[in-house]
This record gives structure tokens, C-alpha cells and sequence, in this order.
């Protein structure tokens, strides 16, 4: 079970910034409030940290660059606003990053991106290559094509389903408040911080109050959902004060600082939890003796070049049953390529992938972090 005294060994982070923060009461994006975020973000990099930024803002900003005071209530007009302002708010951070050398991607997902296996992949890919690249990926929701039904409807929803796809080590929701209180202290001036619970404390249903600004949308509700999502894959969430002093060389330090939200199981267990409870497995490969002795005795990603044999139909992004040349299950996991992708790369390295399918997509056949021992 996580502790603060273990933060300091966590590498990868997912970082959100709620509306609340970035907009003075309703005037737009407050560029000098950016500017703390950035440099402590670039200095967790410095410090070897790999950052996701998720960030909000966008509908703010575009409300306020065509003046209107209130959140518009029509879809399409809170879509045009987040189109509008989006642009500033990349902008904004490019500018900050650039000028202290880091480079900055734009990322903006759907729902339905991470619900679909092979989209899944993808955007799992992208995300590791720009954190390989040492770039800080910035994460928002593509409200321009999200209809109801597609929305992630909240910040804090996405930024723990980002945390889900790139199995980080901490989810920090940087908000205006302390933390989670055991009340909402905007109503209630006695309202006390919670420094740590568990997730799954059904208290934590009865505390957790919405969003008054009309800014954000979500208040502590979504964000104690998601601690509840990152969960899943054995993630655990600070909900810390966005304006406190160099708040996440704090958190990195093991400082008590806001609320933890601790997982009710390590990521090994909530993987395979993930993978036994929510897939079909859709076809089979045989492995050699090798291949199923790196996967036990040394946790490898699994290579094509230890599968002897491949059955059934799957796509890219399907799971498959990974078996000893007995037929013992040794473990599932989502596979890269498809079946007759399969059938021509088996028992070849990586390095020919190229030359046999005329392109490279992704070195392994299973990746590690997608792949669970049985
Ligand atoms: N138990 C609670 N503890 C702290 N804040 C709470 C609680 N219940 C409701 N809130 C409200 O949640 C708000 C933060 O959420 P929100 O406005 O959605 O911000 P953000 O833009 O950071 O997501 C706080 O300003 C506070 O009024
Ligand atoms: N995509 C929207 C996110 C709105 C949102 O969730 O805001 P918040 O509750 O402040 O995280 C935007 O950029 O305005």
C-alpha cells in the first residue's frame, strides 16, 4: 500500500490543472499563473520525472475572449468556446515551455479514443514516444467533436483515464482548495482537510460536494471518481493546492501536502484484474520454451520472435492468450498487431518486422505494461 515516504520513488506523473485555477473568476486565461506551473513542471523533469500535463481552460478562455459571462448552457456554443480557446491556452504553454527548453505536444482525446482497443494503443503510443522524447504532452478534451454520449464531461475523468493508459505512478489534481475537506469549506468556514483515506472509504461519497465557480464543472465529486478510476490501475491521487509554494517538489519530497487517496491494490494486481474481468480473449499464441521463461523469470515485454504458433482472430489492441507448448496459459495481454500480422512476423526479430510487413509498429508483440503473468 502507497505511502507519501514512497512518492519520492514514483517516476511517472499525470498533472491536471483545473479551470478554477487558471482563470482569475471568469477574466480569461492569467498567464502569470501559469508560469509557477511551469517551472516546477520543468524542474520534476530535470529532477527525472516523466510529466503529462492535462489542463483545462479552454472553455474559460474562449468565454472570455467573446466576452460572455456566463458558461453557455448549448453544447455547440460550449464547444465553439473551447475551440476558441484552446488556442490560447496551447500557445500559452508552448511560450512558457519553450522559454525554459522543453518542447510541448498538443493532445486532444475523446472518449471513445481510449474505449476503442486499437485507438487505445495508438494514443498509449504517442504519449510514451513524447515522453521518451522528453516533450510535455498537453492533455485536453476534444470538445469540438464530443457529443454527450463521448464526453469524458470532466478534467479530472480524463486525466485518470490517462493515468489508466500510461500506467503512471501518481495522478495530482491541482486545484483551489487545500485538498478534499470533510466538507465543501466554500459553505462551511470549519470544514477540516483529510491529509489521507483510502479510495474505496464510501465517506469520501458523502464529503465530496460539486463545483460552485462555474468555471470547472466537476468539483470534488469527480475528483474523488477519479482517484477511483486511477485506482484501477493501482495509481494513487493527491488532490493538492494549485496555489501553494512549489507544491510538487513538495508532494515529490513525500511532504504531506493536500489530500492522498490511496489505491486498494498495487498496479501488478489491478492489471490483471483489468484483463481478467473486461476482455475477451480472442486468439492464442504458442510460446517457446525462451519466451515463456523471460516473461516469468524476467518480466519482458513478449518478442515475436519466441512464439512458435498463432491461432484464432484477433485485431490490434485485442487480448490473447499467451501458452506453453503443453497449452498452459502463462499469461494475457493486449497484442500489437493482428493475427495474420502475427502469422508472418512469428519467430522473427524485431529488427525484420520492416523488411517482412514493410513497416515497424511497435518492437514487441506484447508490452510489458499490457501483459499479465498467470
Ligand atoms: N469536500 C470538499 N473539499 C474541498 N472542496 C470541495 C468539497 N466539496 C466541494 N468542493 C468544491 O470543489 C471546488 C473545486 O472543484 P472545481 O471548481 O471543479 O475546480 P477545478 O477547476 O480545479 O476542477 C472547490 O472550489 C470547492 O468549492
Ligand atoms: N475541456 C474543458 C474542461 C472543463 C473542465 O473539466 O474543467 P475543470 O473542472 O476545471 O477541470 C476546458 O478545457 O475548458
Amino acid at each position: 500500500m502507497i505511502s507519501r515516504s514512497m512518492i519520492p520513488f514514483t517516476r511517472r506523473w499525470v498533472v491536471k490543472i483545473g479551470s478554477a485555477l487558471l482563470t482569475r473568476d471568469g477574466a480569461g486565461l492569467e498567464r502569470s499563473m501559469l508560469v509557477p506551473w511551469v517551472e516546477q513542471i520543468t524542474a520534476r523533469r530535470m529532477a527525472g520525472n516523466e510529466v503529462v500535463l492535462v489542463s483545462s481552460g479552454a472553455v474559460a478562455e474562449g468565454m472570455a475572449r467573446m466576452g460572455w459571462r456566463a458558461r453557455p448552457k448549448a453544447l455547440h456554443a460550449l464547444q465553439a468556446a473551447a475551440a476558441i480557446g484552446q488556442m490560447g491556452l496551447v500557445r500559452a504553454y508552448e511560450d512558457c515551455f519553450q522559454a525554459r527548453g522543453l518542447h510541448t505536444a498538443q493532445v486532444l482525446l475523446t472518449r471513445d479514443d481510449l474505449a476503442d482497443r486499437a485507438r487505445y494503443l495508438n494514443a498509449r503510443s504517442t504519449l510514451r514516444t513524447l515522453l521518451k522524447l522528453g516533450v510535455i504532452p498537453v492533455i485536453n478534451e476534444n470538445d469540438t467533436v464530443a457529443t454527450d454520449e463521448l464526453r469524458f464531461g470532466d478534467n479530472d475523468t480524463l486525466a485518470a483515464l490517462v493515468a489508466n493508459l500510461i500506467q503512471a505512478d501518481l495522478l495530482i489534481l491541482l486545484t483551489d482548495q487545500d485538498g478534499l475537506f470533510d466538507r465543501d469549506p466554500r459553505a462551511h468556514a470549519d470544514a477540516c482537510l483529510i491529509p489521507e483515506t483510502r479510495v474505496d472509504d464510501p465517506q469520501l461519497d458523502r464529503v465530496a460536494g460539486g463545483s460552485v465557480t462555474g468555471l470547472g464543472t466537476g468539483g470534488m465529486v469527480t475528483k474523488v471518481r477519479a482517484a477511483r478510476l486511477a485506482a484501477r490501475s493501482g495509481t494513487p491521487t493527491v488532490i493538492a493546492p494549485g496555489r501553494g509554494e512549489d507544491v510538487l517538489r513538495r508532494i515529490g519530497e513525500g511532504e504531506g501536502v493536500g489530500t492522498l487517496l490511496v489505491p486498494f491494490q498495487g498496479p501488478q494486481a489491478a492489471r490483471k484484474q483489468w484483463l481478467a474481468g473486461h476482455l475477451q480473449v480472442r486468439g492464442r499464441l504458442t510460446l517457446d520454451a525462451g519466451a515463456v521463461n523471460a516473461l516469468r523469470e524476467k518480466g519482458t515485454s513478449l518478442l515475436a520472435v519466441g512464439v512458435k504458433e498463432v491461432q484464432g482472430a484477433f485485431n490490434r489492441g485485442e487480448v490473447v492468450a499467451c501458452v506453453d507448448v503443453s497449452g498452459r496459459e502463462v499469461a494475457r495481454g493486449l497484442v500489437n498487431y493482428d493475427v495474420q500480422e502475427v502469422a508472418r512476423i512469428k519467430g522473427h526479430p524485431s529488427s525484420r518486422f520492416e523488411a517482412i510487413l514493410g513497416y515497424l509498429d511497435e518492437e514487441e508483440l506484447i508490452h510489458r505494461d499490457n501483459l499479465v503473468l498467470l
